[in-house]
């Protein structure tokens, strides 16, 4: 099936467009009523997720509704876990939770590297529903989370602040921290590989818990497996997303890999400069700013376009959609970067 739009894949391979693509982190399943309304008939996100008809069509709402240049398939970065072993529930208005962690070699000894079409199946079934239903109207896009990521909740058990508990392995067991991240990157990769052997156009690796690790630790536990992955990968682009990565920039211009995201704190030029011309950008704007007013929006939106210039950007927010922001200003958002980005071109000639 031959995309009709398909600025999103030529931005990342660094070819000319038109206009910049355009698309939000999290846009599934976190701002639109009409998610809630599909959410509300089932017990939960986890059934969601396991329900592909469903998964499907949350999956699709934000192309029709706010017009983004993509969609990203519904599901959650926490379904590696629960494929390798350690199940993972959702708790309404607190975030995920493992009822068992990771703290010995015994724990480890219990996980199995997962295997994609039997544990996650319904994933795979899921993005082939999607890929028919969008019929290529807009690239699909997979994900994972970073094995690093995946670690802290394997360990910690739960979102927190400071992921002592993960980052404590890192000094006292080093070598069952790497045992671990090994295993997560196995069935990350062969996962990713099965997304895009269902239909996924482009995948994104999401770190972000990248921000509290120490430069050195994040090269040592982060970097090597993300590398891998970029390294296994070659069949559709790929996109690192490493949240709070600042310190990390100047090694990521040498990933095998497409693109690179950036978050609101890092400065743009200034990236491009570490980074160098041979990658795509994606980001950056403060997901706050959706809370400013219509003009608001369209101005701080221009002049994010504005820095990042005309080649090799993908218009995005700085990290995922906020729950309560107004679709209404997303889709200020979405229809500046569309029109000021097409202008930026025909003012450029
Ligand atoms: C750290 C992380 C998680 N999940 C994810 C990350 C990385 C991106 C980031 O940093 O935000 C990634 C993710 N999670 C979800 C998607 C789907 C596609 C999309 O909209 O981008 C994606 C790409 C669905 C989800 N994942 C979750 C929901 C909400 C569940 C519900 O509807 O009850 C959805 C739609 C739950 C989730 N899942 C996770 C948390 C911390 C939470 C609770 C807070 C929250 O709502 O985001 C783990």
């Amino acid at each position: 099936m031959e995309l009709q739009n398909d600025l999103l894949i030529r931005a990342a391979k660094g070819e000319k467009t038109e206009r910049t693509p355009v698309w939000l982190m999290r846009q599934a399943g976190r701002i639109l009523p009409e998610y809630r309304a599909v959410r509300n008939k089932l017990s939960g996100f986890i059934e969601l997720a396991q329900t592909p008809e469903l998964a499907a069509e949350v999956t699709i709402q934000p192309v029709d509704i706010l017009g983004v240049d993509a969609a990203i398939i519904f599901s959650d970065i926490l379904v590696i876990p629960e494929a390798m072993g350690l199940p993972y529930e959702m708790i309404e208005k607190k975030g995920p939770n493992f009822p068992s962690v990771i703290s010995s070699e015994e724990d480890v000894r219990k996980l199995k590297v997962a295997d994609a079409e039997s544990d996650l199946g319904y994933v795979l079934e899921a993005i082939k529903i999607t890929k028919k239903e969008l019929n290529g109207r807009v690239p699909l896009i997979g994900f994972a989370g970073a094995p690093w990521t995946i670690f802290c909740y394997m360990v910690e058990g739960h979102g927190s602040k400071t992921f002592s508990k993960a980052r404590r392995m890192l000094y006292n067991n080093p070598v069952l921290a790497d045992e671990l991240m090994q295993m997560i990157t196995d069935s990350t990769i062969a996962y990713l590989k099965a997304q895009i052997a269902a239909g996924a156009n482009i995948v994104q690796v999401f770190d972000s818990w990248a921000g509290i690790l120490s430069p050195e630790h994040y090269t040592k536990y982060s970097m090597k497996y993300i590398s891998q992955i970029c390294d296994a990968i070659d069949e559709v682009p790929v996109t690192v997303f490493a949240k709070g990565a600042f310190f990390a920039r100047s090694e990521m211009r040498h990933l095998n890999c497409e693109t690179i995201g950036l978050d609101w704190n890092m400065d743009i030029a200034e990236s491009r400069r570490l980074i160098g011309e041979g990658k795509t950008l994606q980001g950056n704007l403060d997901p706050c700013t959706l809370y400013a007013s219509n003009k608001e929006v369209e101005n701080a939106t221009k002049k994010m376009l504005d820095q990042f210039g005309t080649h090799r950007h993908i218009a995005n927010l700085g990290h995922g959609v906020y729950p309560d922001t107004d679709p209404e200003k997303v889709k200020v958002f979405i229809n500046t970067v569309k029109e000021y980005s097409a202008q930026m071109r025909s003012a450029a000639v």
